[in-house]
């Protein structure tokens, strides 16, 4: 069906694992750190366990619907939707009242399926980079990490070029939106 995959994805994404992971141990997710249902919070607020456990069902969440639209053969836009809907399904989740989480764990979930796992070890290593070692911001570190994403999907998944340049430019605008307050000036944090 067409426009399946992308419904199909925004549902799963919408599924706040986070959320409910924080309120099994007793936490009430909104108000642990910035608020974000996502794993840093259910981590910070419910554990170690429901921390990973969130970590591991966001990520999931966003690698299925690619995986499975690509063994069924999809390509093309539907191919591209069933990597963003996710995505904006966590960034937008109805049942959070449409404030959901920043999409991040979804986004490495999608690309580890669209551009294999080496493109979401690049962009985590990036992330990991320009956050732990060189102290950027939030905002710029994901922003910085971007185009080590595209890269080694492109170089890792030729094939996909086309979906991956429009997943990409999507799921980017969408984490440069959600970490928008991220961003900053200057764009090293001051130690
Ligand atoms: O972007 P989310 O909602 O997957 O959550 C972000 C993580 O908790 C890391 O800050």
């Amino acid at each position: 069906m067409r426009g399946g995959w992308a419904l199909a994805g925004y549902a799963l994404g919408a599924l706040p694992f986070a959320a409910w992971a924080a309120r099994l141990r007793g936490a009430d997710i909104r108000a642990v750190g910035d608020g974000n249902p996502g794993a840093a919070n259910a981590w910070k607020g419910g554990g170690r366990l429901a921390g990973a456990a969130a970590a591991v069902a966001d990520w999931a969440k966003g690698a299925a619907p690619v995986a499975l639209a690509l063994r069924r053969g999809t390509r093309g836009p539907e191919l591209v939707a069933a990597a963003v809907a996710p995505v904006l399904g966590h960034r937008t989740s109805p049942l959070l009242g449409g404030r959901g989480g920043k999409g991040l764990a979804a986004t490495f979930g999608a690309w580890t399926a669209l551009g294999g796992p080496w493109s979401a070890l690049a962009f985590g290593a990036a992330l990991a980079l320009g956050h732990g070692v060189l102290h950027l911001r939030e905002g710029w570190a994901v922003a910085a990490g971007a185009p080590a994403l595209l890269v080694a999907a492109l170089l890792n998944r030729p094939q996909r070029r086309a979906e991956s340049f429009a997943a990409w430019l999507l799921t980017t605008a969408s984490l440069a939106w959600a970490y928008r307050a991220r961003f900053g000036w200057p764009p090293v944090r001051e130690r």
